[in-house]
């Protein structure tokens, strides 16, 4: 039985396209499994026992989970016209629902159209100066801690530079939230991640969320969006066309690409602007500042490769400023970045649904079938990545990237296709800078008293950033 745009509920759907799966308990699906394991560890069992394309129940929704490369390749790239949208939970009320990675078919591809521009090379060029201004306080921050020789939590210091980022970038806001953890900003954007009753229902049962946004129950409080309403009307009034472009945030851009159109009509209504402008903070927050910790991390476990990444840094950097186009020069950062990206991709999976009928290199996928993509255990099968758990940038030097044989669909921690992460750009660049700043400032090394979040930085590493004139930081974080 077909819905318009998602497969229904019945025990005999993967049966009847003959793939196997694990037995879905009434109601919940397979979910008892998956939260117990994990989304990971549920992946890989399920690939290990059922095979590289097997059917699970995501809630109500089957969804087949596809390990061949070939067969995704064709899903995300070569074929992703018949598989436009993502698998859709429909968690968020408005104005979420309207955030790029929920929109389908043609509204996607208009505001993907509108929003896409704003990540382009000339725009990261203008956004250098107010990332360097955001990790030049992170460096500060940290040199506190460092002077102290006191053991901080890292991953907390990496959350308070990524809202900085975030606040100066997209809102054109400029705040230090290490220090001002009352600033309203701050407190606002950390709501997101805050309900955690709805959370609950949305781990558990799903569709239980729409029933429960009717009765008022919102996943995110009214007064956050509220806030950021405010915010974007009072930008809009306040718009100045005389602004130097360099000066402009992402707000004002999207602000500018709205009304540019006769018709005001490029952004559907204020409703696309002010969505757009939310899901900054709910895709480009936890993904930046996780992705720093794991690759300070990283270096704190490999001396060696810490030491390699120093000297790059100093030789091609020296004491300026990093630019967008300096840190282009930077192969080994790349190298280190690829590799943490690899062993610790924030986007465990992806998805994509069948928007027809449609058989791919002999399997037979129904229209409204959610395809599940398990990033992480494409990038770490170990059958395919020896030794995936070693951190080895020379997976990615050029030589072994050209000659070898690296499947691309095997290494994809943005996503593939035209509905790829369309915020990369911005995200590799920001932890790029921020990398630089700390590395020729500091030496990481991992702290005896914690295991993983907490890295030790012992001393200053001689680079002579321009951050600070001392010698001698030292740092725990
Ligand atoms: C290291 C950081 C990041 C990682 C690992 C990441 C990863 C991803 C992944 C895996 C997807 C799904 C792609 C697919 O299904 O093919 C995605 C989508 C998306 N990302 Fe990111 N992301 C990051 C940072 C950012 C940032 C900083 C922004 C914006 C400020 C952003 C904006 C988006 C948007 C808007 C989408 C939806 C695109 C669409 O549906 O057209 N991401 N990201």
């Amino acid at each position: 039985m077909t819905s318009n745009r998602y497969l229904t509920w019945t025990f005999d759907t993967f049966t009847k396209l003959g793939i196997k799966g694990p037995t879905p308990l009434p109601g919940l699906g397979n979910f008892w499994s998956l939260y117990k394991m994990g989304m990971v560890k549920f992946d890989i069992e399920m690939i290990k026992k059922y095979g590289p394309v097997h059917g699970v129940y995501f809630g109500r929704q089957p969804l087949m989970t596809i390990y061949d490369t070939s067969i995704l390749k064709q899903i995300m790239i070569k074929e992703a016209h018949l598989f436009p949208n993502h698998f859709n939970l429909q968690l968020f009320a408005p104005p979420l629902d309207k955030i790029l990675f929920t929109l389908t078919d043609e509204h996607w591809k208009h505001v993907r159209s509108v929003v896409s521009p704003i990540f382009s090379s000339g725009k990261m060029r203008k956004m250098s100066d107010k990332i360097n201004k955001c990790c030049k306080t992170f460096h500060k921050n940290l040199k506190v801690e460092a002077d102290m020789r006191r053991t901080f939590d890292f991953d907390s210091a990496c959350d308070a530079f990524t809202m900085d980022l975030i606040a100066s970038v997209g809102f054109g806001v400029s705040i230090d939230s290490h220090n001002n953890p009352n600033n309203l900003f701050v407190r606002m954007a950390k709501k997101v991640f805050q309900n955690k009753l709805t959370l609950g229902v949305v781990l558990l049962s799903p569709w239980l969320l729409k029933p429960l946004t009717r009765l008022g129950v919102p996943l995110f409080e009214n007064d956050f969006i509220q806030f950021f309403t405010d915010v974007i009307n009072r930008t809009i009034k306040e718009k100045d066309d005389d602004a130097d472009d360099n000066e402009l945030d992402f707000l004002q851009t999207l602000i500018n690409a709205h009304q540019a159109s006769a018709d005001g009509d490029n952004l559907r209504g204020n409703k696309d602007l002010l969505a757009q402008s939310l899901s900054f903070f709910l895709v480009g927050f936890e993904t930046v500042s996780v992705t720093l910790s794991y690759l300070c991390y990283n270096l704190a476990c490999y001396q060696e490769h810490q030491e390699r990444l120093f000297k790059e840094i100093v030789q091609i950097i020296g004491k300026e400023n990093p630019t967008y186009d300096s840190i282009k020069q930077l192969t080994y950062l790349d190298m280190c970045l690829n590799e943490t990206l690899r062993m610790f991709p924030f986007a465990t999976r992806t998805d994509r649904v069948a928007s027809q009928d449609v058989t791919i290199n002999g399997l037979f996928i129904p229209k409204g079938m959610a395809v599940g993509i398990p990033i992480h255990f494409l990038q770490n099968d170990p059958d395919y990545w020896p030794d995936p758990h070693v951190f080895n940038p020379e997976r990615f030097s050029e030589d072994n990237w050209k000659v070898s044989i690296v499947d691309p669909m095997r290494f994809m921690p943005f996503g593939a296709g035209p509905r790829n992460c369309v915020g990369m750009r911005l995200a590799k660049m920001e932890v790029k800078m921020a990398v630089v700043h700390l590395i020729r400032n500091f030496r990481f090394d991992v702290s005896e008293k914690t295991d993983v979040s907490c890295v030790v930085v012992v001393d200053d590493g001689g680079g002579g950033g321009d951050d600070d004139d001392d010698e001698n930081n030292s740092l725990l974080c």
